[in-house]
């Protein structure tokens, strides 16, 4: 079975082609390959597929072997491999993720004819406790205490397709993201789990972060977070509407069209090596 390794922003998942592969049981198979040891090594795993809806469909497992609805640095990889591996020679692509469509624009070098950055409509922006689902009397949990181990967060929920909590403090750089990240994230508040990211704010245009990913722990760099950290931000005007995230794995550039709320997120894409597995 062949595979390539991307990164965008040192999110590093490893991707199939299911035009030539077929994969079984991609929830096993991304446990098995995302070990940093005894496999391939990566977040999860992306199939790229053909789709009805849209150009093409992008599939999303966590290193846990769990789905996830939508992944920002991903899409980005998957426009540059569907651009770079001859699949397409759009420089717009539709693609069909559990959260929907999803419109990729590509930025193409003329001089190598290569993919350098991509940006992604992501979609909106939702603050409601059902949709993300958060478990609250509140319709939209903003700002609310979230008390763990004697300390208390403040969060904001929300969803980009997928659920997260963001919370705004200082110190990030000392957090202990292994210990506080998976109490959040597995909390009977959320009952499909949750993505968290903390937010230093540098300035109204500038946030630094860090994430703890639902099924995969601590990453350098998650883009439906960075969006979801944006929205959260200007709902508790901490920042503008167009920001810089400075993450672990390098920057993402994100905007929020509030009135048609459209978060746009913008970043890089990159090969790592080819490789093959035996059946
Ligand atoms: N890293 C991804 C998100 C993965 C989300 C996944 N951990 C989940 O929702 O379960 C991103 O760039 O958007």
């Amino acid at each position: 079975m062949k595979f390539e390794k991307m990164q965008g922003t040192g999110n590093d998942y490893i991707y199939f082609n299911l035009f030539e592969e077929k994969i079984d049981n991609p929830s096993a198979l991304s446990i098995k390959l995302s070990d940093r040891h005894f496999g391939v090594g990566g977040d999860g795993i992306v199939l790229i597929g053909p789709s009805d809806e849209g150009d093409f469909s992008m599939r999303m497992f966590n290193a846990d072997g769990s789905e996830a609805e939508m992944c920002g640095n991903a899409s980005r990889c998957v426009a540059k491999y569907l651009y770079e591996r001859g699949l397409t020679k759009k420089r717009e692509i539709a693609l069909d993720t559990k959260a929907g469509i999803k419109y990729l624009q590509l930025f193409i070098d003329p001089q190598t004819d290569t993919v350098q950055r991509v940006r992604v409509n992501m979609g909106k922006a939702d603050f409601s406790s059902r949709s993300i689902p958060v478990i609250s009397e509140l319709s939209e949990v903003i700002d609310q205490p979230l008390t763990i181990d004697e300390k208390t967060y403040r969060i904001t929920c929300v969803s980009m397709g997928n659920p997260h909590a963001v919370i705004f403090m200082s110190g990030i750089d000392a957090l202990k993201l292994d210990e506080i990240g998976p109490k959040i994230e597995n909390h009977p508040m959320f009952p499909q789990r949750t993505n968290v990211e903390f937010i230093e704010v540098i300035d109204r245009h500038t946030l630094k972060m860090r994430v703890w990913e639902r099924g995969s722990g601590e990453t350098l760099a998650c883009g439906t977070g960075a969006c979801a950290s944006l929205a959260a931000g200007v709902l508790n005007d901490r920042c503008d509407t167009s920001v810089t995230v400075k993450l672990k794995g390098g920057d993402l550039h994100i905007e929020w069209d509030k009135v048609h709320n459209q978060v746009y997120l913008t970043g890089d894409a990159h090969f790592v090596f080819k490789g093959e597995i035996p059946d």
